[in-house]
């Protein structure tokens, strides 16, 4: 299988995967999915749901699966969950079927861009910056070792952060056809 054949997003919560992952797809002319509507669209219920049904143990069952799915695809652009990378066979997944892209971001971008969300289960936290801090010790480094590319785009300007990721793939990453 060519690993070119798809572009993943990899990163942390609000690194921008699904916003970006949209642009992308459009630009490229590939189809995006976002691995997590995927899960949603399959049980029926938010992701919030599953994570208060089943706890995080079974919303990660559940997002290996999906992600195992996705991998059979060709052509698309998927957003992963910033979770993802945790399980060695996702990051084997991932590294096998596609082109990784890594969005770092920082904590404090994390913090402003998040500000208001209710839908992410691990951010309802008394203390998110504490929380998010204790994600990245554990996960900057399974990104940094999963990343094909490793896109330094800190503006919070999206055209921006587009206009870099586009210039970087353009040079590293051969989609489909145009592998050699
Ligand atoms: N480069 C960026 N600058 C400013 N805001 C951004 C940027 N990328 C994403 N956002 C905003 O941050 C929030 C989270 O983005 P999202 O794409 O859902 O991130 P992820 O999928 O990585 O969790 C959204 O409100 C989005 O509009
Ligand atoms: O970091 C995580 O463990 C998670 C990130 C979320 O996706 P985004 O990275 O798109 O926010 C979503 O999969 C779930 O809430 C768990
Ligand atoms: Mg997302």
């Amino acid at each position: 299988m060519n690993p070119s054949a798809n572009l993943f997003l990899i990163g942390p919560m609000g690194a921008g995967k699904t916003t970006l992952g949209k642009k992308l797809a459009e630009h490229y002319g590939l189809q995006f999915i976002d691995l997590d509507d995927e899960i949603e669209r399959r049980c029926g219920v938010s992701v919030a749901t599953v994570f208060e049904i089943e706890g995080e143990p079974g919303f990660r069952q559940r997002e290996s699966k999906c992600l195992a799915e996705m991998c059979q695809l060709r052509g698309i652009v998927l957003a992963t969950g910033g979770g993802s990378v945790l399980l060695p066979e996702n990051r084997a997944m991932l590294s096998a079927h596609g082109f990784v892209l890594y969005l770092p971001v920082t904590v404090d971008q994390q913090l402003s861009r998040l500000a208001r969300d209710r839908k992410r289960p691990l951010l309802q936290a008394p203390d998110r910056r504490e929380r998010l801090t204790a994600m990245a010790t554990v996960r900057t480094p399974l990104y940094e070792a999963t990343a094909d590319l490793r896109l330094d785009a800190d503006s919070n300007q999206i055209i921006k952060v587009m206009e870099t990721a586009v210039q970087q793939l353009d040079a590293r990453w051969q989609i489909l056809g145009q592998a050699a």
